[in-house]
């Protein structure tokens, strides 16, 4: 079953093209990256998915739910984290939690809720408010915020920023064992390294278009990291 369907999107801010007609769709259960240098249109895509900018022009549905039309309804049934919003300064780590397990009207929250303040070490840092967190902090509280409903598919716009190698590895692998019970990913990260050990199938974004969008192997030719043939592709393009 298709979880993520976008049909020619385009997205112009004033005079910039941000987006030129990108198609695009993911399986239930896969885990994709997209890819691109820096104002190709990574988080703009984004955006657009979870329902948070209209598009200029295409479609797009998620989960069988348009996302022009029903944005509020695409995002009851996603995790979301955005690549630069932080929790809310006024409230403490718990409180934040409490909020959105209100909001998404989560049933028993208290151990879902202990699930990833322990995940990510956070249980000194329940009861501090979120304005005088580490940078690192904020974003294990966004994480921890995405994840506490179960959502079956996830947004993760450069989740792994200002997160220590230990807990990069943690979340890796947790994501690894979420699709692999049947979770889907859309990951955006400059990370390759991290893009490679976690996902199949990757897009890569250059000027607002698809110009590469296949498994991983395939894109790969002998002896090629990621990182090479997302350099080598880029190059052919500018
Ligand atoms: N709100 C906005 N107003 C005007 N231009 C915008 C806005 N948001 C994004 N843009 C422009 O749209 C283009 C795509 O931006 P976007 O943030 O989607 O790129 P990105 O691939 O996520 O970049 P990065 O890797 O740097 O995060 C860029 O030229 C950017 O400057």
């Amino acid at each position: 079953m298709t979880a993520i369907t976008a049909r020619d999107l385009k997205k112009s801010y004033g005079n910039v093209e941000a987006l030129n007609g990108l198609s695009i769709d993911v399986e239930e259960g896969e885990s994709f990256c997209l890819l691109g240098p820096n104002g190709a249109g990574k988080s703009t895509t984004i955006g657009i998915l979870t329902g948070s900018i209209e598009p200029t022009a295409g479609s797009a549905t998620v989960m069988r739910v348009d996302t022009i039309k029903d944005p509020m309804g695409v995002k009851k049934m996603i995790g979301i984290v955005p690549e630069m919003e932080y929790p809310p300064s006024f409230l403490t780590v718990k409180e934040y939690l409490d909020m959105v397990c209100s909001i998404r009207r989560v049933p028993d929250p208290e151990p879902k809720i202990k699930r990833w303040i322990e995940f990510f070490d956070l249980g000194k840092k329940e009861d501090v408010l979120c304005k005088d967190l580490s940078k690192g902090t904020k974003k294990k509280v966004m994480i921890s915020a995405a994840l506490v409903h179960s959502p079956k598919l996830l947004f993760l716009d450069e989740p792994f920023l200002d997160l220590d190698p230990v807990v990069q590895r943690n979340l890796r692998e947790y994501l690894l064992s979420y699709v692999k019970e049947g979770g889907t990913i859309f990951l955006s990260t400059h990370i390759l390294e991290i893009a490679e050990k976690l996902c199949t199938r990757v897009g890569i974004l250059y000027n607002g278009r698809l110009i590469a969008c296949d498994d991983i192997s395939v894109l790969k030719r002998s002896q090629e990291s990621l990182e090479d043939v997302f350099m080598r592709l880029v190059a052919e393009e500018a």
